[in-house]
């Protein structure tokens, strides 16, 4: 058996198609443009490119984009002033602050000073707590992501068993938040876990979140499983994920590429986010299929 190759990249295009054409209807019906200003602290090469592309693909689809780059000098204060200016511009829907920061930043406090009607990331404590119980929140990009190839490949969650690896708070915890809010049957493994390749060859759906080249492997997967790889690891050989590509697709029913699976799923949901914001903080109904 060879597993079905979710393309992440033209489900995305398709995403940010009827995005600009939610876009453009706001504008003619409402004489209002989402906005999104990225915050890239530093030089980072890595965050250079996404930043870059986030930037295209806002004004791609109808919007405005606003880019702020610091230098990696740049104080908390200076960055605490300038989300202050951006939580008070109304044309500023969205706000994300790229990371990692500098070590000499205080990461929590700088996302937690983001608006949360604004935080376009879903990072800030009130958003991961909104989620986390069920009220209406800003749902982080790369979980969201998943999720919407999930669905449109499984439909109903419901009853599945879902093992996410990771437990960060920007990819694994919402990903296991948003799983659960699905009714699947969830759990969260990590570096402490013991027996990994027993617990994933459990699951009917396994999302990667590791940073670990080709961690998972064929004998790690129970056979017609869905696998998500979120990994992005700069190796020798290129961008590769989490997941050995050719053994688990011997295996699994389906399974997402890198690139071209959840990267660019990651970016269209950043614009989703945007419009939903814009939506928000004019008082009109969330748009269309873009929401959980
Ligand atoms: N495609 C996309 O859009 C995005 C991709 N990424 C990529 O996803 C990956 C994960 O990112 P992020 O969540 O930020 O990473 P973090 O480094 O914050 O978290 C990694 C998680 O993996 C766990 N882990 C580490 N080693 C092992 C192991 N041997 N066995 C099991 N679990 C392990 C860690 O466990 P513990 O908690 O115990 O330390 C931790 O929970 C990275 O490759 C990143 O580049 C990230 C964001 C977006
Ligand atoms: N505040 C914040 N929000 C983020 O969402 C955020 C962040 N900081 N910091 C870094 C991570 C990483 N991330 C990715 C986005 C797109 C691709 C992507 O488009 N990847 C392409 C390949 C791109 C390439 O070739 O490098 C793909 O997988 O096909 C990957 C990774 C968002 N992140």
């Amino acid at each position: 058996m060879v597993a079905e190759r979710i393309d992440g990249k033209a489900f995305a295009a398709e995403l940010r198609e009827r995005i600009a054409q939610q876009v453009a209807a706001l504008k003619a019906e409402h004489d209002l443009v989402p906005g999104l200003a990225v915050v890239l602290v530093g030089d980072d090469p890595a965050s250079q490119v996404y930043v870059g592309s986030k930037g295209k693909q806002t004004v791609a689809a109808g919007m405005n984009s606003y880019e702020h780059r610091l230098p990696a000098e740049a104080t908390q204060a200076d960055l605490l002033a300038l989300i202050g200016r951006l939580n008070a511009d109304s044309a500023v829907h969205g706000i994300l602050v790229q990371l990692p920061l500098p070590d000499h930043i205080d990461e929590t406090e700088i996302i937690n000073a983001i608006a949360v009607k604004k935080d376009v990331d879903g990072f800030t404590v009130a958003n991961t707590g909104r989620l986390a119980t069920g009220q209406r929140a800003m749902v982080p990009c790369t979980p969201l992501g998943c999720l919407m190839l999930l669905r449109d490949r499984l439909g109903d969650l419901s009853g599945l068993n879902a093992v996410v690896i990771g437990r960060s708070n920007i990819v694994g915890k919402p990903m296991a938040a948003l799983l659960l809010a699905d009714n699947a049957t969830v759990t969260v493994a990590h570096s402490r876990s013991r027996d990994l390749p027993a617990i994933t060859r459990a699951a009917d759906i396994v999302v990667a979140a590791v940073g670990r080249p080709g961690m998972v492997r064929g004998d790690w997967v129970k056979p017609g499983a869905t696998v998500i790889d979120v990994g992005i690891n700069r190796t020798e050989s290129g961008l590769v994920g989490d997941v050995d590509y050719d053994s688990v697709a011997e295996v699994a029913g389906a399974v997402t590429p890198v690139p071209g699976g959840v990267g660019p799923m990651t970016i269209a949901c950043l614009l989703a986010n945007t419009l939903t914001a814009c939506c928000r903080a004019n008082g009109l109904p969330d748009p269309e299929g873009l929401t959980p």
